[in-house]
């Protein structure tokens, strides 16, 4: 069966030669295409590219055209166009640059295209780079744009950027929208002397009607829906980590692609003195950056890392002196964003997709042993006591 899928813009006018490239990338030879993991992603995928909105450019439609060929054919197996055949001869190309790309990841690769440009074609939320611009409010982060980076700075100082239940979301939104803007680089870091001190503790505070385990089932998604965000986000992501980083904001450091951390800074996850178990992946990620025997020391007995510690181990990429701290990371993160963005994109996610389904598994199942620990005596009993010694203060 062949179907022939056109989205509105398609029919516009067509002004230069590489805006008639068409969609062979929706003329879907459905029997061929191999039942794996993805499969039900991908056809939904194809049907969804005819729902945008807006155009999404050549460049797009190129990449769209050469991941969907990937997808269902493998390696570029086609003579190469003359060079006066201008539109096959970027098609071509655009195929050909996918080189030995796994079917299966040019798959995934096609997937989440398609849902960034639906997201961003429901949000309309482009940033330009080297522009400086601020995004949209938020009451908890500082998003900002510049030179192709785009920085989500933590802001709630007084309180050491703990983050509260809606902060959470914010994060969530601000990944979305930097996943979807045309920034190259995405940039996590804090605001005053802390990183972050984790999850706010005041969050168990405010219980709904339901009453505790409705409060348990509610953290357990929204937990699980910021992880999610990590383990999808398409662009490089990078930790600045200007001080003192505690519980979740650490353990979603083994789901970054680089960490840089000032000496003043420290990593430290005391779940078992709170009554909780990890979370943010580090069951899977900390074991595999730092060996089993190390990433029990964190995570069980709750041993504090100094940044050069942490180094180390793996979990840090590098650590720069405090005083020099943002001048050395902020130049060094300004050359990586000129370097091809498309290709440090593709190779993210050609990393990021070889474990990417496992991730998921892990999140899922963590979040779902939280949900039971946060009703457990060990972990009221230890919110109750952080919440008394604050109130002596
Ligand atoms: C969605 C469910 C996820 C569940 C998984 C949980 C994962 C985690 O993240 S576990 C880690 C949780 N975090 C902590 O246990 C840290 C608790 N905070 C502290 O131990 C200390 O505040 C400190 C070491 C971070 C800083 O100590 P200090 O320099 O002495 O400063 P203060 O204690 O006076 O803090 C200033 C201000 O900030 C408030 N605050 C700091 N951290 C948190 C927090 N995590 N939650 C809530 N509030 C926090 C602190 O209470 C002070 O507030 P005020 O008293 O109103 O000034």
């Amino acid at each position: 069966m062949v179907a022939r899928l056109a989205p509105r813009w398609c029919l516009r006018a067509l002004r230069s030669p590489l805006q008639v490239i068409g969609f062979p990338s929706l003329q879907l030879h459905m029997s061929g295409i191999a039942m794996r993991a993805s499969q039900e992603d991908f056809e939904n995928a194809l049907n969804q590219v005819k729902l945008l909105k807006k155009d999404p450019g050549n460049e797009v439609k190129l990449k769209l055209y050469a991941l969907y060929k990937q997808a269902t054919e493998g390696p570029c197996n086609m003579p190469k166009p003359g060079v006066f055949d201008f539109i096959n001869k970027a098609k071509w190309d655009a195929w050909d640059a996918l080189g030995n790309l796994p079917k299966e990841t040019a798959r995934q690769n096609y997937v989440d295209l398609v849902s960034s440009l639906s997201s961003s074609s429901e949000s309309s939320n482009q940033v330009q780079p080297g522009t400086d611009r601020k995004q949209q409010e938020y009451e908890n982060l500082v998003v900002t744009s510049e030179d192709g980076i785009t920085k989500i700075t933590l802001n709630r100082p007084t309180k050491k950027n703990a983050i509260n239940t809606q902060m959470y979301q914010e994060i969530i939104l601000a990944l979305k929208a930097a996943s979807n803007d045309d920034s190259i680089l995405t940039v996590v870091t804090g605001n005053g002397d802390y990183y972050c001190s984790g999850n706010d503790l005041t969050n168990f505070m405010d219980i709904p009607p339901g009453g505790v385990e409705e409060k348990a089932k509610q953290s357990a998604v929204l937990l699980r829906d910021f992880v999610g965000s990590f383990i999808d986000f398409p662009k490089p992501l990078i930790a600045v980590v200007n001080g003192p980083a505690m519980g979740i904001s650490v353990t979603i450091l083994g789901l970054f692609d680089a960490v840089y951390a000032s000496d003043r800074a420290t990593f430290h996850t005391p779940f078992s003195h709170l009554g909780l178990t990890p979370e943010g992946c580090a069951s899977y990620t900390f074991p595999k950056i730092m060996g089993p025997a190390k990433a029990t020391e964190m995570l069980i007995f709750g041993k504090k890392l100094t940044a050069g510690e942490a180094c180390a181990q793996g979990l840090v990429t590098e650590v720069f002196p405090d005083s020099t701290f943002q001048k050395e990371v902020w130049t060094r993160l300004k050359a990586y964003s000129k370097l091809p963005k498309n290709a440090m994109k593709i190779s993210k996610q050609v990393i990021r997709n070889m474990e990417k389904e496992k991730l998921h598994a892990v999140n899922a199942e963590e979040s779902s042993v939280l949900q039971e620990r946060c009703l457990s005596d060990e972990c009221i009993n230890a919110a109750v006591n952080f919440l008394s010694k604050r109130a002596k203060l």
